[in-house]
């Protein structure tokens, strides 16, 4: 017996191009191939900052939301609060990091395309907003720094060695197995979701994929 097709399947087939263009984008493309332009890389990393810390109230907020939809008999809280806990070391590996390219976070202004990407974050925190809105939303965007940064870590890769740690962060395989506990939980949840839910998943999960490609561009293309 052929596996049922999962709704996420559907929509990464449906939204391939889109998709590819987040995790394929010329910014992870120029890692991946060693030509690496470092003040780009810095930029990336100042902006990313503070992304970061925007992203972390979003994931409580998905947290809160996981807590309340109370038939939580799978496991969503434990495996989303493994997500949080995993932010709290990633803004100590930022502030490591900067310190390491001599980049000043606490002077870095957001620029447009993260502002938005944040306001993005701040809108799906409304109570409103129901979890599997969100949490689809929470799943794209660690996968597609996942997949994004193990491309830069295949065999015939030729990533800068200062930049291995960076793409080891997300692209290692046990962040891949957090990303797919999450798509699990995603596509438990869009089984017994309403049509009306499904819709704006996905048309949450085409925002989050837009938002990520003006992201790379932003760090990609200096102003
Ligand atoms: C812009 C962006 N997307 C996704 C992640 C993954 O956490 C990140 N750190 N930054």
């Amino acid at each position: 017996m052929q596996a049922k097709i999962t709704v996420t399947e559907t929509w990464l087939r449906k939204h391939r191009h889109l998709y590819d263009g987040a995790t394929r984008h010329p910014f992870i493309r120029s890692i991946r191939d060693g030509n690496i332009d470092i003040s780009a890389f810095k930029t990336w990393l100042g902006q990313d900052y503070i992304f970061v810390r925007a992203f972390v109230p979003f994931v409580a907020s998905v947290l809160t939301k996981a807590y309340k939809g109370s038939d939580d008999g799978n496991g969503d809280v434990e495996v989303i609060l493994g997500g949080v806990a995993a932010l709290h070391d990633e803004i100590s590996w930022f502030k490591k990091e900067a310190f390491k390219w001599g980049v000043q976070l606490s002077s870095i202004a957001p620029q447009k395309a993260n502002q938005e990407y944040c306001r993005f974050l701040e809108s799906l925190i409304s109570p409103e907003v129901e979890y599997t809105v969100t949490a689809v939303a929470f799943w794209a965007i660690e996968t597609i720094y996942q997949e994004s940064f193990a491309h830069c870590l295949e065999d015939d890769s030729k990533t800068p060695p200062e930049l291995k740690e960076t793409c080891q962060r997300w692209g290692n395989e046990s962040f891949g197995e957090y990303c797919n506990s999450l798509r699990n939980i995603v596509d438990r949840q869009l089984e017994k979701a309403s049509d009306d839910v499904i819709t704006k998943a996905e048309a949450t999960l085409l925002r989050v994929l837009e938002h990520e490609v003006d992201f790379w561009n932003m760090s990609h293309r200096r102003t």
